[in-house]
């Protein structure tokens, strides 16, 4: 059976990036994803911004909805102070082997902690069996129209603090109106939007950040 894009990306990575180094992992990736095939990673436009707000959050616990390759995870995890830690949520069976490759590729294992399952069914059990408290950066990158009912299922299981900070991404394309509409709207939340660009192309794109206020 012939391979798909997420195993060719892999192959890419394992083939030319510097092992250990995760700044090489990602710019294979980019480089794979803006010359030979499209890929819905973050990329390097918008990860510049996924880098400041995860540098101003200074997680000790993060967690990422949307593993895909584990792009985004190694770009949040290079950035995690020594005993901080992620946990990325992805349900597709055949995306975590690739991405838990990657980001071995890249060093970064003992930071990141991929849970395979829907994350409105990982969610729940965070605190109970994954011994988290609460939670200081969320990234989501999942489906778009889960953006909403997984920030109120976060905030219903006690996830979210005073100062926990939220990223989505993209806010224009594909569009997470339902989430906005939420967001934007909801008083105990602080808002920010980043104008951007997709991924790897010149269409417009946006991330928005939401403080949440407690
Ligand atoms: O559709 C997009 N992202 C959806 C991302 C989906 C990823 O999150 C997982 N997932 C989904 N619900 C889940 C629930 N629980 C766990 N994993 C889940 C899916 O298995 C996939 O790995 C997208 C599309 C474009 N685009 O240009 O078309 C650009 C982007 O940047 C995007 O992020
Ligand atoms: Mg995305």
């Amino acid at each position: 059976m012939d391979q798909s894009k997420e195993q060719r990306i892999l192959n890419s990575v394992s083939y030319n990036a510097v092992k250990g180094d995760p700044e090489s992992v990602l710019d294979c990736i980019d480089k794979y994803c803006s010359q030979k095939e499209w890929a819905m990673n973050v990329g390097d436009e918008k990860g510049l911004i996924l880098d400041n707000v995860v540098k101003e959050a200074d997680p000790t616990t993060a967690l990422e909805l949307g593993t895909y390759c584990g792009y985004s995870a190694i770009r949040i995890a290079r950035l995690l102070k020594p005993k901080a830690h992620l946990f990325s949520i992805e349900f597709n069976p055949e995306f975590v082997p690739i991405a838990k490759e990657i980001i071995e590729i890249a060093g970064l294992s003992d930071k990141v902690t991929i849970l395979e399952g829907h994350a409105q069914d990982i969610i729940p059990q965070l605190k109970s069996k994954y011994d988290v408290d609460t939670l200081d950066f969320v990234f989501l990158d999942h489906w778009k129209e889960r953006y909403a009912p997984d920030t109120i299922l976060l905030e219903e299981c006690g996830l979210l603090r005073k100062g926990s900070i939220l990223l989505a991404d993209n806010i224009i394309y594909p569009g997470a109106p339902e989430f906005l509409e939420y967001i934007r709207n909801h008083k105990r939340f602080e808002c920010t939007n980043y104008p951007s660009h997709l991924e790897y192309m010149k269409v417009e794109d946006a991330m928005e950040k939401a403080v949440y206020l407690g």
